[in-house]
């Protein structure tokens, strides 16, 4: 063994090592994932899990002519670190460091990007289909967790994958989590199958498998040979649900054991057609704090090696403010159910759980359903209320638009991460919401500056007979004040000659620091708190003041400034203020406001700007 990761020639230098220098290699990229994750923070549990995993395809396909893809990609630690990117672990998610996700313009061995889940089969779908047609010969390996094989999109693959009979090797990661514990029918079939006797000889029930199906040339295992006891192990993986949709499944093997992952990896590329390998996997696998705690490790920010505690302190957040308060409201009306997407404790839904056990709906990661099935529970009488990120929400903006407004039901979506998250990046920005919901009729959008105005809006939300979004960004809030109460409209702040600042939920903060720097320099602008985006409330403008810079953590194009744009007087003048036209990178909040002129100092510096003409 060399002495560091970063002496290796990888993938190259796997190719000569035997398992027990494999084994020893597995204990080294342990440590230092742990000891990087430690100081940097990120996905540890999951990156975990996959070691052996991760080994073994690096030995046994031969990348980048083998395409592998990482489904969410929060799971590709190993793998960058076996595709020579173990120096950049340092500036793991950092400003201008290496992604915590599959980037292809970072490295060759990258086939596709991910972030969100359940798309990494359809992407092995169409790269076979071009594979095929262009008559190209390489293998396709998709790897897909329990959790996100509940996504919608990971069955509607699957489903054509098995029909198209395309050789595609999907590799199931089953440790039985999502970032809680997995849920649903299909979990339930998983766990079936991995507590199955199957599961005790794992060389045999694969070598099993690859009797019983076409494989590629004949070198075929020994395995079992009448034809009686072909028989029974048809019956056995009959209502397997892979094999009904048309995979061979392989498996489940043991995908901690380096000399049967590869093995079983081997016998993959043996088969003809689509073929699963079902692997099961433990998540934190290796360190003891992570493996007690495997939901809170799944993401987590630079912590205490010995006690596994977070080093930054606690704040109040506002899903936390978000959870509570819902929480409180549903105690007083029993009609009021929450619905989440695999997203219950970050979302801050568990207290909301644990008070009205039965009202709170884990529906996998599956947003589409989710905001359908709201609709559902609004038109049964209920009061629904869908907690889920920004960037998620994406997925289901057909079920916003035709099953939500469209028949203009009561549900409220408590829409987290709205705004730059950090060190998820690109995939995880909430940066879209808005452009997207303020076109949809009967939408509501609402926007709180602090936590107290959070609690009075929620509590509103529930009163009116329509659908309401309220989106509030990640990470911690001011307290506010406890006795708030809402009736929609927004809030004068300052006035000021020179302009108003129309500034957007939390990006007030900002708007009220480029004041005061503006103000030193002999400009005087007021600010207005918008906590009502839509529909537009425009008894604040002042005949006046005919400058308007409206301030959003959102994109420029098509959002709250272009909306405020189309609804003003002609005689006003209007600066939108908000994310420029492109994919915005990861890196910590302060930077990229500073590196896109979003906080105060790049405010006032715009608006000074503009008003002196140099826009
Ligand atoms: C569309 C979408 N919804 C939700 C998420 C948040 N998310 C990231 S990983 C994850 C759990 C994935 O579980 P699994 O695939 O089993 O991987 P594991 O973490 O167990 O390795 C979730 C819900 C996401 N990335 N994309
Ligand atoms: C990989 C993924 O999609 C989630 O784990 C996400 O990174 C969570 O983000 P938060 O840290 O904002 O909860
Ligand atoms: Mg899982």
């Amino acid at each position: 063994m060399k002495k560091n990761l970063t002496d290796y020639n990888f993938p190259e230098d796997l190719k000569d090592m035997d398992d027990s220098e494999l084994e020893l290699l597995s204990y080294a990229i342990r440590d230092f994932l742990i000891q990087k994750v430690s100081v940097t923070g990120g996905h540890l549990a999951s990156n975990l899990g996959v070691v052996e995993l991760t080994i073994g395809i690096h030995k046994v396909f031969d990348s980048p002519r083998d395409r592998i893809i990482w489904d969410v990609g929060h799971q590709s630690y190993v793998h960058k670190i076996l595709t020579g990117r173990a120096g950049q672990f340092d500036h793991l998610r950092q400003s201008g460091g290496m992604s915590g996700f599959p980037k292809a313009a970072e490295s060759e061995h990258d086939a596709y990007d991910t972030g969100h889940s359940s798309t990494s089969l359809s992407a092995a779908a169409g790269m076979a289909a071009a594979r095929d047609l262009r008559k190209e010969k390489y293998n396709i390996i998709a790897v897909i967790g329990d959790g996100s094989m509940t996504g919608g999109m990971a069955f509607e693959a699957l489903n054509n994958i098995g029909a198209s009979k395309s050789k595609v090797i999907v590799i199931l990661n089953d440790n039985g989590m999502s970032i809680s514990r997995n849920i649903g029918g299909l979990s339930n079939h998983l766990i079936r199958l991995r507590s199955s006797a199957r599961y005790l000889d794992v060389k045999k029930t694969v070598r099993e498998s690859l009797n019983r199906i076409p494989v590629v040339g004949r070198e075929l295992t020994s395995g079992i040979s009448s034809a009686k006891e072909r028989m029974k192990y048809a019956i056995l993986n009959e209502g397997i649900i892979f094999e009904e949709l048309g995979f061979t499944y392989l498996g489940p093997i043991d995908g901690h054991k380096i000399e049967d992952v590869i093995e079983a990896l081997e016998n993959t590329k043996k088969v003809e057609g689509p073929v699963l390998l079902h692997v099961i996997t433990r998540k934190g696998k290796g360190y003891r704090n992570a493996e007690a705690d495997p939901d809170r490790f799944h993401g987590i920010g630079p912590f205490d090696l010995e006690t596994g505690k977070v080093l930054t302190p606690p704040q109040l957040s506002w899903s936390r403010v978000m959870g509570d308060t819902l929480t409180e409201l549903g105690r007083e009306n029993r009609n009021i159910v929450a619905i989440t997407a695999a997203m219950e404790s970050a979302t801050g839904l568990k207290p909301f759980h644990e008070a009205c056990p039965g009202r709170c709906f884990d529906v996998g990661i599956a947003e589409a359903h989710a905001v359908t099935f709201a609709a559902g529970l609004a038109k049964g009488g209920m009061r629904p209320l869908v907690a889920i990120y920004s960037s998620f929400l994406q997925r289901a903006y057909d079920q916003l638009l035709e099953d939500v407004c469209l028949q203009n039901l009561p549900v409220v979506f408590a829409i987290d991460r709205a705004g730059i998250v950090g060190a998820d990046g690109e995939t995880h920005h909430g940066l879209m919401d808005l452009c997207y919901l303020l076109s949809m009729p009967n939408m509501r959008i609402l926007t709180p500056a602090d936590g107290g105005q959070l609690r009075a809006m929620l509590r509103y939300a529930f009163t009116l007979d329509g659908p309401v979004a309220i989106r509030y960004p990640r990470g911690g809030c001011e307290q506010g004040g406890k006795e708030q109460v809402f009736h929609g409209g927004n809030a004068r702040l300052y006035d000021g000659p020179d302009g108003d600042i129309w500034a957007v939920g939390s990006m007030v903060s900002h708007g009220l620091k480029a004041r005061e720097i503006l103000a030193a320099q002999g400009l005087h602008v007021g600010v207005v708190a918008v906590s009502e985006v839509k529909p537009a409330d425009l008894t604040l403008l002042e005949k006046k003041i005919r400058r308007i810079f409206t301030l959003e953590d959102g994109m420029t194009i098509g959002g709250y400034g272009q909306y405020m744009g189309a609804q003003l007087p002609p005689e006003y003048e209007i600066l939108s203020l908000g994310w420029p036209d492109r994919f915005i990178e990861h890196g910590a909040p302060a930077d990229l406001y500073h590196r896109y002129r979003l906080d105060g100092e790049g405010i006032a510096e715009r608006i000074r700007e503009y008003i002196e003409g140099k826009a």
